[in-house]
């Protein structure tokens, strides 16, 4: 009998398979990432912790398809992304991942209901009904029913965030990435979003993959993978 892994289906939600980045800098070249394997399977909350400078953002750049390695491939629900068009990274991007943000990244004229509108507004096939559901639910599981009309210069650093989870989780993708989703929040706020987060992997199953530098935000991950100089260390 074949027991090769043919056979069986694919655990990894996303696998980065010997991964290089380089950058250009004028003349020079900065190597982002070197050599980078990784398997993540559906449902970890994993954290990538280490030194600015590291990789971190880059990695998680290249997870959410933004931007492409250099060497190596990615693998996102067992599809290799190297071989997409712009066209097939965009649906890609729209229906399995949601991003989360260090500076919240919300539109500034948009009330937190339509920020977490907006990426549904792009789902051609989707009913209005169905897309005022979606956005009222997922506003009441952050806890900001009462703010919808806010719009994020009226809202704090916290609730800034939690209607960017609102969002990044309304199109219910497979995978959610934060890179550094707690920075520019006090340590308490930081900590309640961590805790959301988590309640929502929990929950809903989504795979969560977060940089950070903060090593109690460290602790509440399943697993935290350590980068320097662009290498796995740990
Ligand atoms: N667009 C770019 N052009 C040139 N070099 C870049 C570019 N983006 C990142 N780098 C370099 O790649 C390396 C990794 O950067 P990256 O932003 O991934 O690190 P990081 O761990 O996320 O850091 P931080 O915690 O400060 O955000 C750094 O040396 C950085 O200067």
């Amino acid at each position: 009998m074949d027991k090769g892994n043919d056979a069986e289906p694919a655990a990894a939600i996303v696998e980065i398979r010997a991964v290089n980045k380089e950058y250009a800098l004028g003349k020079q070249s900065v190597i982002a990432l070197r050599n980078i394997s990784l398997m993540i399977d559906k449902g970890e909350f994993m954290a990538l912790a280490g030194p600015s400078g590291s990789g971190k953002s880059t990695l998680l750049n290249l997870i959410g398809c933004i931007d492409t390695p250099t060497s190596g491939s990615i693998l996102i629900q067992g599809q290799d992304i190297s071989g997409k068009t712009a066209d097939e990274l965009a649906d890609l991007r729209l229906k399995t991942l949601g991003f989360v943000f260090q500076t919240f990244n919300l539109l500034p004229v948009l009330s937190a209901w339509e920020n977490v509108e907006y990426p549904l507004l792009q789902r051609r096939d989707m009913e209005k009904k169905t897309r005022q559901e979606r956005v009222r639910h997922y506003l009441n599981i952050v806890g900001l029913e009462r703010y919808t009309h806010h719009r994020p210069n009226e809202l704090s650093g916290g609730q800034r965030q939690r209607v960017a989870i609102a969002r990044a989780l309304a199109t219910h993708p497979g995978i959610v990435l934060a890179d550094e989703p707690t920075a520019n929040l006090d340590h308490k706020t930081g900590e309640g979003i961590l805790k959301l987060m988590k309640a929502l992997n929990q929950e809903e199953g989504t795979t969560f993959i977060f940089s950070t530098h903060d090593a109690q935000v460290m602790e509440m991950a399943d697993r935290v993978i350590k980068l320097a100089d662009g290498q796995i260390i740990e």
